[in-house]
C-alpha cells in the first residue's frame, strides 16, 4: 500500500487546510490493512481533523462496464465519468448526480440524493469487502437505504452494480445541465462539502440556520454561505477547526430559537 503525507486540500472538495497520511489502496491484498472508518471516496462530503490517517481507493477501483441496462462501476469512480460514458450510452437514471463531484462508493454509502431521487432508486447490488465477511455482496434488497444512509458502514465498496433505462443522448443532456443550472443558481460548487445538516422530518437546514441570521457568519476563513445557509465555503485556508466552530455556533442558534437538534450530514473524521 502506497502511503503519503499530504495536505487535506488535495483530498477535499473544500480544499480544508490541514495534513493527513493517506494510504492509497492499489489492489486486493491491501484490503486487509485498511482501517475502518478511516475511508475517503472524493472528499466532497467531509472534514477531516488534523493529522488524520486514512485510506483511498486507487484508480484500479475506477471503471465502467456496460451489460445492457446494467451498469457495473468500481467504487472509486468519479460520478462526472460515470455520467459522461451513460450520455454516451443513452443511458438515464444518474443526471440527478450532475455537478456533484463525488465517488459512486460515497455516494451509495451516503444514498446520495438530490431533485427528489436518490441512489436507492437505481441501485441493484454492491460488492463490499469488511474484516469480518471478506468480499461479499449486498443485493438491494438488503442495502437498507434510507435518507443520506445506507447498510453500507464498515464496508468498503468496491464494485457497484446500477440499473438505467434507455434513452437518448439529447435528453439526458438537457436532464444533465438543467440540474447542474438549478444547483449552480442554489449553492455554491466550489470549496463547499455540500450541505452541512440533513434537513430536519417536515424543515429545511437551511431556512431555519437564515432565520437565526446567520449567514454570512465567518470564524477563521469558515464561511456560513451567503447563497445557501446550509453551507459552510472556505474563504482561503480554512481548517477543520473553523468549520466545527462554526457547526457548534449554527446547532446551538437553532436549538435556541427553533428547539430542533440539527444533524450533520457531512461526515467528521
Ligand atoms: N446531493 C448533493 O448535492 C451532494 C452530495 N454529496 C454527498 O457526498 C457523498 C460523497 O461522496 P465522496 O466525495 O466520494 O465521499 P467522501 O470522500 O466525502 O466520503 C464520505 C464518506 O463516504 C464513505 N465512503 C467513501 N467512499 C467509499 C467506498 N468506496 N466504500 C464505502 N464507503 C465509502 C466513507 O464513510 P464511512 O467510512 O463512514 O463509511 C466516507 O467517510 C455522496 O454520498 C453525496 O451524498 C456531496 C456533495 C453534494
Ligand atoms: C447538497 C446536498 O443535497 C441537497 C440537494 O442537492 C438539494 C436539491 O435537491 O436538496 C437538498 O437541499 P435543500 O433541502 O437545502 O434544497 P434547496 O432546494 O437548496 O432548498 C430548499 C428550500 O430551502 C429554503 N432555503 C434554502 C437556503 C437558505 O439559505 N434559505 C432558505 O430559506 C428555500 O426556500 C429553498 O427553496 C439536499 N440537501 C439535503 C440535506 O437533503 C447534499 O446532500 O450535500
Amino acid at each position: 500500500m502506497k502511503q503519503i503525507k499530504i495536505n487535506t486540500n488535495l483530498i477535499t472538495s473544500f480544499k480544508q487546510n490541514g495534513t493527513c497520511t493517506l494510504n492509497v489502496i492499489e489492489n486486493m491484498d491491501d484490503l486487509h490493512e485498511i482501517e475502518q472508518g478511516k475511508l475517503v471516496g472524493e472528499g466532497s462530503n467531509i472534514i477531516i481533523r488534523n493529522h488524520q490517517n486514512l485510506y483511498k481507493l486507487s484508480k484500479t477501483f475506477s471503471y465502467v462496464n456496460i451489460v445492457d441496462s446494467l451498469v457495473i462501476v468500481g467504487g472509486s469512480t468519479k460520478i462526472s465519468l460515470i455520467n459522461k460514458i451513460l450520455i454516451k450510452n443513452g443511458l438515464s437514471g444518474l443526471e440527478f448526480l450532475g455537478g456533484v463531484p463525488a465517488s459512486i462508493g460515497g455516494c451509495v454509502r451516503m444514498n446520495a440524493g438530490a431533485f427528489g431521487k436518490s441512489i436507492s432508486d437505481i441501485f441493484e447490488y454492491a460488492i463490499c469487502y469488511n474484516h469480518d465477511k471478506g468480499i461479499y455482496t449486498i443485493h438491494k434488497d438488503n442495502a437498507y437505504f434510507s435518507y443520506r444512509n445506507s447498510n453500507f458502514k464498515d464496508n468498503v465498496i468496491l464494485e457497484v452494480g446500477l440499473r438505467l433505462k434507455k434513452s437518448n443522448y439529447h435528453d439526458i443532456i438537457t436532464k444533465l445541465n438543467e440540474n447542474t443550472k438549478i444547483r449552480l443558481s442554489k449553492a455554491p460548487l466550489l470549496r463547499t462539502f455540500g450541505s452541512v445538516f440533513k434537513n430536519p422530518p417536515n424543515m429545511v437546514a437551511g431556512k431555519l440556520i437564515e432565520e437565526c441570521y446567520l449567514k454570512g457568519k465567518i470564524i477563521g476563513d469558515a464561511m456560513i454561505c451567503k447563497k445557501h445557509a446550509n453551507y459552510i465555503v472556505n474563504l482561503n485556508k480554512a481548517t477543520a477547526d473553523d468549520v466545527l466552530y462554526l457547526i457548534d455556533i449554527i446547532k446551538n442558534n437553532v436549538y435556541k430559537k427553533f428547539n430542533v437538534e440539527l444533524e450533520e450530514e457531512v461526515v467528521i473524521l
